[in-house]
C-alpha cells in the first residue's frame, strides 16, 4: 500500500539547511496499523506530508495506494485520505453539510454526496450531531469529524497526524475506538503520528520510530521492547549486604547489561527474559549468602527502546532515568 525508497526532505532557511527526513525507506501492507513514532522535530509530518503529496520531496520515490508521488499525484489523493494535524472543518456549514461538500470536493453528485455524508455519521457516531455546527463540538467530537472528513470517498488508505493530540484521555479513547473499528470493518489501511507511546504500544500493530530524520527502529511493540531494551529487574538486599558485590553479581549474568546500584540499596539490571534471570540471580545471592529483601521485574516501556537507541527520552520535560509513560 505504501512503498518509498529513500525519501529526503530539506527546507532552507535563511542561510542553513534543516533536513528534515533523510533517506525514509518503509513498505507497508493493505490492512496495516502502523504508529510512526518520534520526538518533537524527528520529521514525522513532513514525511506525510510527502507520502500525502502535499509537499515534494528533495529526493525519493514512493509508491502510495499503487500510484506515483511524483508522476501521478492525482491518482494518490483520490485513494487516501489525510486528517492533519489542524482541523479540516470550516466554522459556516452544519456538520452534515460539510461532508457532504467534502462528498462533492470528490466528484460526487449532491444525493449520493448526501447520502455518503449520512454513512460517515452514522459510523464515526455523529448523526446526533449531523445539524451542529463544527465551532460547537467538544475537542473529541470534533476530532471524529475530520477523521469522517477523511473518509468520505472511501479510501482504502487513511493518513491521520496526531489524531489524539491535545484531547483528554475519554476522548481520545473514543477517537482510538473508532480508528480501531475502521480497520476491524472495512480493513483500511492507517498510517498515523503520535506522541502517546502507550497508544503506539497497545493500539499499532507495527511501531515505526524515527529520530533525527531517519527510521531508526521498526517491529512490533513486543519486539522491539524485547530486542532494544530488555526486562527490568530491580532488587533490594537485606541490610548488612554488599551492594557492589550484589551489582557485580548480577553485571555478570548472562545478558545483563545497565545494571546500578541505587539510591536505597537498589539494584537494578536490564536483562533479555526477566522471568528466568530472576531466580537465577537469586538462586546465586542466596548461595553467596545474601538475602534479599524484595524483588520485582518490569517489562520494558517504547520509551526504553527510545532511551537505548539514542540515549534520551522520547518524554518531553522529564529526565531519561525513570521515564514513564
Ligand atoms: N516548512 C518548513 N520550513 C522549515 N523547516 C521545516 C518546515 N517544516 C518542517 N521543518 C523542520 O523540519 C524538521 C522536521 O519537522 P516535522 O514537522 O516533520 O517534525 P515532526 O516529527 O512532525 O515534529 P512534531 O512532533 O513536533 O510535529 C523540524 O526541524 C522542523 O522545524
Amino acid at each position: 500500500m505504501i512503498n518509498a525508497r529513500g525519501l529526503t526532505r530539506s527546507f532552507k532557511i535563511k542561510r542553513k539547511t534543516v533536513e528534515a527526513v533523510r533517506g525514509l525507506d518503509i513498505d507497508v501492507e493493505p490492512g496495516q496499523l502502523v504508529a510512526f513514532l518520534g520526538p518533537n522535530g524527528a520529521g514525522k509530518s513532513t514525511s506525510l506530508r510527502m507520502l500525502t503529496t502535499l509537499l515534494p520531496p528533495t529526493s525519493g520515490t514512493a509508491t502510495v495506494a499503487g500510484c506515483d508521488i511524483a508522476t501521478d499525484p492525482e491518482g494518490v489523493r483520490a485513494r487516501i485520505g489525510y486528517v492533519g494535524q489542524r482541523s479540516g472543518a470550516g466554522e459556516n456549514l452544519r456538520v452534515r453539510d460539510e461532508l457532504a461538500n467534502q462528498g462533492r470536493c470528490y466528484g460526487m453528485a449532491g444525493a449520493p454526496a448526501r447520502r455518503r455524508a449520512d454513512e460517515v455519521l452514522e459510523s464515526l457516531d455523529l448523526a446526533p450531531l449531523a445539524q451542529r455546527k463544527p465551532g460547537t463540538l467538544s475537542g473529541g467530537q470534533r476530532r471524529r469529524l475530520d477523521i469522517a472528513l477523511g473518509l468520505v470517498h472511501r479510501p482504502p488508505l487513511l493518513f491521520l497526524d496526531e489524531p489524539t493530540t491535545g484531547l483528554d484521555p475519554h476522548s481520545r479513547a473514543s477517537v482510538w475506538e473508532h480508528i480501531l473499528r475502521l480497520r476491524e470493518r472495512h480493513g483500511t489501511t492507517l498510517f498515523l503520528t503520535t506522541h502517546y507511546l502507550e497508544e503506539a504500544d497497545t493500539m499499532a500493530e507495527r511501531v515505526v520510530v524515527i529520530d533525527e530524520g531517519r527510521v531508526i527502529a521498526d517491529g512490533t511493540a513486543d519486539r522491539l521492547k524485547s530486542d532494544l531494551a530488555g526486562d527490568r529487574i530491580s532488587l533490594v538486599p537485606r541490610d548488612g549486604a554488599d551492594i557492589t558485590a550484589v551489582a557485580d553479581t548480577a553485571a555478570r549474568m548472562f545478558g545483563a547489561h545497565e545494571v546500578t546500584a541505587g539510591s536505597g540499596g537498589r539494584i537494578e539490571a536490564r536483562v533479555p527474559r526477566a522471568e528466568t534471570a530472576l531466580p537465577e540471580l537469586l538462586r546465586v545471592l542466596e548461595a553467596d549468602g545474601v538475602e534479599t529483601a524484595a524483588a520485582t521485574t518490569s517489562r520494558p516501556t517504547l520509551d526504553d527502546v527510545f532511551l537505548a537507541l539514542t540515549g534520551r527520552s522520547l518524554v518531553e520535560g522529564e529526565p531519561a532515568e525513570g521515564a514513564a509513560l
